[in-house]
């Protein structure tokens, strides 16, 4: 790895440790391809640390370290390997696990010492001189190998809670010793942010170290807590994107810098980095296999989503009356919901986004209102079915349906033989240019076989339509008390390679409730084709 030639102010710190302490969330599990792909989008996202994992603890983290030495060209961050103290009773020279963390070629460690009386005696079952000596020991040992050394305090806030003098000498120790930086963590994440701040601003005063934070989410508040630390003084936060880590997760990365530069005014990325966070933060969610937060601040799809028609009215007239950022400084993007809760404004934003200009025709947005409502105490619901929706307003403002092909009649029929094997049959009737199309078709269940029929029955006429994949299909049954009297609501999502749509079906029945998606499905994929519908 190459030294990076573009490095952030040492001023502020904003560490990340996603490979290590993220990758520690049950559920993920990174290959070293993983973890390369990570670092670099971290660097590119501007972090000035990314701490690798432990090497020396498994075969992955020290391949991660070894590859990254050949592979990583960072051009903002620099990468830091973490590992503990040395053991008790030994040297820090001959300390097998301090020589993995040297050899790792890391120019930063960060190293995670006992801070907590009762930890040193019941953990580390020594003494607390010992344990003291053991920081000394190994800070001193890994600065004489020229490398930087910040210590993160584990138990910290519990520690000084339970022996106030014990924890500030783990503190002045390690400083004294030349740790860069002392990390207070909140490691069993219980803190609120008074108590932080206040713990923060004390241990300043009394030791003049230059102080670091790393909270855990157990009570919801590491992003809160971590900006409490900084507002009493410490300048270098540890964080993970998109909040992974043990048990519940650490301090999100995200909302942390988005805090500090939109909010606190400091400037702690590289310039434009910040339209980058919701693009980064997804592409970090698909390498660990986890899909995005959908109500992330800041970069979760639905974070600048909105629903109430009173808000879209105010909306209208300045987008800043119910956001607390531009969402494109984030590189998110504001969206309309229309629901039943939706009033004319909504409606007209809604249109606007898709391209219908409702804002000269008041009674053109009430009429689309009014449906939408009425469709919705149906149990329709186009806040997640947006092609639907937008044919609806087609219809409103053209006075019709446009359509592609007219149904006559479908059936289905489903076969259990006495092995448990089942057959599903359909046949569909309908008409398109003037012409009466009978099909059928076979799949795995009705559905499928619905939609097989459908497609034979068209594709002659409109061969556009084998471009499009139905991609995901839920079904949801409304009115649970009715048991199988009950309505069924159908959600089908399609794409055609280069857009995905969502369109949605009500009926009695989930066959009939699929029909109507599907046929929304495809007449929406038929328009974005640029096809001339084909009757009124
Ligand atoms: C708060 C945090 O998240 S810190 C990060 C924790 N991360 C991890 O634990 C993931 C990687 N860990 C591992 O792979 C393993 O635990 C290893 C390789 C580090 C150690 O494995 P083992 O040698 O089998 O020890 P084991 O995990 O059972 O126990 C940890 C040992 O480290 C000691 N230890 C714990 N903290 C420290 C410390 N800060 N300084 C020195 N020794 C420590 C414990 O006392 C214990 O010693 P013992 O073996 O004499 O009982
Ligand atoms: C170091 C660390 O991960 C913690 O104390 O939570």
């Amino acid at each position: 790895m190459t030294q990076a030639s573009n490095l952030p102010d040492d001023a502020f710190h904003v560490f990340d440790t996603t490979l290590r302490d993220g990758a520690q969330r049950e559920g993920i599990n990174l290959t070293v391809a993983d973890k390369l792909a990570i670092a670099r989008h971290l660097d590119e996202f501007g972090v000035g640390f990314i701490e690798g994992g432990w090497p020396g603890a498994n075969p992955r983290d020290t391949e991660f370290f070894a590859r990254a030495a050949a592979e990583l060209d960072f051009r903002h961050a620099r990468l830091v390997a973490f590992g503990a103290t040395r053991r008790a009773g030994g040297s820090a020279a001959e300390d097998p696990q301090l020589a993995a963390l040297v050899n790792s070629g890391a120019p930063v460690i960060t190293l995670v010492a006992k801070s907590h009386d009762r930890h040193v005696e019941l953990a580390l079952r020594t003494t607390l001189e010992e344990n003291l000596e053991m920081v000394r020991d190994s800070v001193a040992y890994l600065r004489s190998r020229d490398r930087r050394v910040f210590i993160d305090c584990e138990h910290f806030f519990d520690g000084y809670r339970a022996n106030r003098e014990y924890a500030l000498a783990v503190v002045r120790t390690a400083h004294e010793a030349g740790a860069e930086v002392v990390v207070l963590c909140d490691t069993n994440g219980g803190m609120l942010p008074s108590g932080v701040r206040e713990t923060v601003a004390d241990v300043l005063a009394e030791t003049g170290a230059r102080l670091g934070i790393h909270a855990q989410d157990d009570t919801g508040c590491a992003v809160a807590n971590t900006l409490a630390a900084v507002e009493a003084g410490a300048t270098h936060v540890q964080c993970t994107a998109n909040g992974y880590g043990e048990r519940v997760g650490n301090a999100n990365l995200f909302p942390v810098v988005g805090a500090l530069e939109l909010k606190y005014d400091r400037r702690v990325l590289p310039p434009g980095s910040l339209a980058e966070m919701t693009r980064i933060s997804h592409a970090i969610a698909e390498l660990v296999n986890l899909a995005p937060s959908t109500h992330q601040p800041y970069v979760g799809f639905s974070a600048f989503a909105h629903k109430a028609g009173l808000h879209a009215s105010a909306i209208k007239v300045d987008p800043d009356l119910y956001q607390h950022i531009d969402p494109e400084t984030v590189g998110n993007t504001m969206r309309m919901l229309v629901s039943d809760m939706a009033g004319r404004a909504s409606v007209e934003l809604k249109g606007k986004e898709l391209g219908y200009d409702l804002s000269t025709d008041r009674d053109l947005a009430g009429r689309v209102v009014a449906r939408v409502k009425e469709q919705e105490s149906l149990g329709y619901t186009y806040e997640s079915a947006d092609a639907s929706f937008e044919l609806l307003l087609r219809d409103e403002v053209r006075g019709r349906r446009e359509r592609y092909f007219t149904l006559e009649s479908w059936r289905t029929i489903s076969e259990q033989g006495p092995g448990g094997a089942a057959g599903n049959e359909a046949t569909v009737k309908l008409w398109a240019k003037g012409e009466r199309m009978l099909a059928t078709g076979e799949g795995n269940g009705p559905v499928d076989a619905l939609d097989k029929a459908l497609r034979t029955a068209l594709e002659r006429i409109y061969p556009q339509l084998a471009k499009l994949e139905l991609v995901d299909y839920k079904v949801r049954i409304l009115e649970g008390q009715h048991g199988t009297g009950s309505k069924t609501r159908v959600l089908i999502e399609t794409t055609d390679g280069t857009a995905t749509w969502s369109t949605v079906g009500v009926a009695d029945n989930v066959v009939a409730a699929s029909w109507l998606g599907l046929e929304d499905a495809y007449t929406y994929g038929l328009l974005r084709a640029g096809l001339e519908p084909d009757a009124a």
